[in-house]
């Protein structure tokens, strides 16, 4: 029997064209229609996917207290000016009990680091090196290869819909992809917190475990996920039953975001999914790969889809990504670019 998730070798993706390279692709276009989830390996980078090398970035929740505080978003202190990218801590009575940071590209680029007024491209801020030496290039040098990865994934998708395979190529240049960094405790039972109903609680395999990620589906193209060796992940399957996605040491696990479902007339799946607590805290470490700010999104040239009214990603990912509980409060601090996009792309492109 074919398990539900697959685990695919992906290094023909890195190749020139060949059979191999065409089966791999046909494997990623079956997951993104199916399921909507994978497990990757065997790629430039892969020695990232290990405990220790996953280590290095998880260091910065071992920062003090007001170390932490000091990347806070404005959300959560109003004395700061980032209101997206940063540090989010965490929130006992949500759902979703988690604390991190959400870095964007000007970690690995400098020349990424932008002038220009948009929340969305704001530079992320991130601890001092005396803080936490040499974590900063750990993290740069993450982000540039899970960019890489998500670049031969974004070429694979352009060729398994058929479509030619740059399609995708220049709505990524500066892209505006997240690396987060995510720690979950285990729950404070003295919190006050009421965790018995069906919004905090469910039944796996007859135990009761408490939801510490709440059900969404990913706002972006395609997700890269470590998962650091710890369980809890799971995705909602075609028959709309929640199944177990497990961590695996040399893996990431990859899902596809609702830009990409939208993008492809629904072609492509972006899976609902959820995280339920383990018994010892759990780390997390997704990369989010996403197009430019401006990238105008419009209908691709594919038979059997539903025309839409074109948008640009920078308006769709605000409406979106605000609506999860780390990013409450801020919806009114970006306006929506579609009406006057002449000057605002003048003032914000290189
Ligand atoms: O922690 C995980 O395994 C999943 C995190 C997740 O789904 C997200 O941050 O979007
Ligand atoms: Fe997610």
């Amino acid at each position: 029997m074919t398990p539900d998730i697959e685990t695919l070798g992906i290094a023909a993706l890195f190749g020139p064209p060949s059979p191999a390279r065409d089966h791999t692709d046909a494997r990623i276009m079956a997951a993104a229609a199916g399921i909507g989830f994978m497990a990757v390996r065997n790629f430039p980078g892969d020695d990232w996917l290990t405990p220790d090398k996953r280590a290095q970035l998880l260091r910065i929740f071992a920062l003090p207290d007001a170390e932490k505080q000091k990347l806070l978003r404005w959300n959560f202190d109003r004395t700061k000016k980032n209101v997206y990218r940063g540090w989010f801590p965490l929130q006992p009575t949500a759902v979703s009990y988690k604390e991190g940071i959400d870095m964007g590209p000007d970690l690995a680029h400098a020349a990424d680091i932008s002038a220009c007024d948009d929340p969305l491209r704001e530079p992320t801020p991130l601890p001092a090196e005396e803080a936490l030496p040499g974590w900063r290039r750990a993290a740069a040098d993450y982000y540039r290869a899970m960019e890489a990865v998500g670049n031969a994934l974004m070429r694979s998708i352009a060729r398994g819909l058929g479509l030619p395979e740059p399609i995708f190529d220049g709505y990524f240049e500066h892209g505006i992809s997240t690396l987060r960094l995510i720690r979950y405790p285990l729950r404070d039972a003295n919190a006050g917190v009421d965790t018995s109903g069906p919004e905090f609680s469910i039944v796996h395999k007859g135990e009761t475990r408490t939801i510490i990620g709440r059900e969404h589906a990913d706002s972006g193209f395609v997700t890269l996920l470590a998962q650091d060796g710890v369980e809890g992940l799971q995705a909602k399957n075609l028959a709309g039953e929640w199944i177990d996605v497990p961590p695996a040491d040399g893996t990431l696990t990859v899902n596809f975001g609702q830009l990409l479902e939208r993008w492809t007339g629904g072609r492509v799946r972006a899976t609902r999914h959820r995280v339920i607590a383990p018994k010892t805290v759990r780390f997390s470490i997704p990369f989010f790969y996403e197009p430019r700010v401006d990238a105008e999104i419009a209908p691709l040239p594919l038979s059997d889809t539903e025309p839409f009214e074109p948008f640009l990603y920078g308006d769709y990912l605000w409406d979106s990504a605000t609506n999860f509980v780390e990013m409450s409060g801020i919806k009114h601090l970006r306006q929506p670019r579609r009406a006057g996009k002449r000057q605002w792309r003048l003032a914000c492109t290189r």
